[in-house]
């Protein structure tokens, strides 16, 4: 089993975008449920100096990690710049950790799951996707209505299409090992690989689904809650045990919410957005302010530095 030192959570943040605001929110949500682990930032060089920084103001460590692309780049993707995401790749390559849970910069986590460190080593564990929202339109599967959330629904037309297709995960979370094997192998089989809608979530479920690549193993949708499944599939949400929230369908990313798009008015959606919000403005969920407070339940002096931060914030 890993050892805690070794353990972390990880995002992966490119561009001078706005989801520098989702990375803030998802450290303030660990840190409101005590995560043991700290947050690692898989960074490219296109994000601001100063984005870098507010980041580490808020306590998370970063990685330089450099761009990955498919070689053929000519696909065309369910979201133009899903193509970034190739970069994840470089997760593996984080080899001073043994383990770690990755997380999307759009979700939120609202329950401790520092247990999912202590899943047994070897396999890939993730969470079952839903083909029912749009971004899915180009899919056999959208087409004859079929998702894995409800596979009694529409018989799987196996004649025309084939075997019914292997479970396949979103890629907002999941729990793996970095190593410099599974690494080489990722990059070597991108070399062949042709670029589809869901980038590198399409490419992973391909080389997770190999045993010998350790294996896909799905938990619970809890542990990566896809907003779509609140109206898609009500019957398999439990809403009051859901731990990790992933704001990803379109309009519902809590930084840029209006309401305005498809299902965006929904009470439960403006609920989940307002949670985000609550975290994200929580000014006691700040680095500085949580150190502070941890040096005086201790009854430590309190680092100099820190004090100084704090009182000019
Ligand atoms: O400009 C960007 C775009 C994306 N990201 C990072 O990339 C992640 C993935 O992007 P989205 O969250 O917008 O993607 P979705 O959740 O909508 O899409 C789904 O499909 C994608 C296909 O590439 C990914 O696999 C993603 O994890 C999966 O949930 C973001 O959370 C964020 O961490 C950035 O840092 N900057
Ligand atoms: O894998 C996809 C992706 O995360 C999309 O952004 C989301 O809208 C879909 O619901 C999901 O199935
Ligand atoms: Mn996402």
């Amino acid at each position: 089993m890993s050892s805690p030192r070794c353990r972390a959570y990880v995002t992966f943040l490119a561009g001078n975008g706005d989801y520098v605001k989702g990375v803030v929110g998802l450290i303030k949500s660990l840190r409101k449920v005590k995560s043991a682990y700290p947050l690692v930032v898989a960074m490219l060089a296109d994000v601001p100096k100063a984005h870098r920084e507010l980041l580490l103001d808020q306590g998370c460590i970063i990685r330089d990690i450099e761009q990955v692309y498919p070689p053929q780049n000519t696909g065309s993707f369910a979201r133009q710049y899903y193509i970034v995401n190739y970069s994840k790749l470089q997760l593996w390559n984080l080899t001073e950790y043994s383990k770690i849970v990755f997380l999307d910069a759009d979700v939120g986590v609202y329950e401790n799951i520092d247990h999912l460190f202590d899943l047994p080593d070897g396999k890939f564990y993730a969470v079952n996707d839903c083909f029912c929202e749009p971004e899915w339109g180009h899919s056999p599967q959208f087409q004859i209505g079929y998702c894995q959330q409800c596979p009694e629904k529409v018989a799987w037309p196996a004649h025309k299409l084939g075997p019914r297709p292997s479970p396949y995960f979103n890629t907002g979370m999941f729990v793996t090992e970095p190593n410099n094997e599974t690494f080489q192998k990722l990059i070597s089989m991108l070399q062949d690989a042709t670029p589809t809608a869901f980038a590198e979530q399409d490419f992973l479920n391909i080389f997770f689904e190999d045993i010998h690549n350790g294996g896909y193993v799905p938990i619970p949708s809890v542990y990566n809650l896809i907003v779509g499944m609140l109206w898609r599939h009500p019957e398999n949400v439990e809403s009051d045990k859901i731990k990790v929230f992933h704001y990803c369908s379109r309009g519902a990313k809590p930084w840029r919410y209006t309401g305005k798009e498809t299902n965006m008015d929904r009470e439960d959606v403006k609920m989940w957005v307002k949670k985000w919000w609550d975290v994200y403005n929580d000014k006691s969920l700040d680095y500085k302010v949580t150190m502070n407070k941890i040096a005086e339940e201790k009854d430590d002096p309190v680092p100099a530095k820190i004090v100084i931060a704090a009182k000019n914030n």
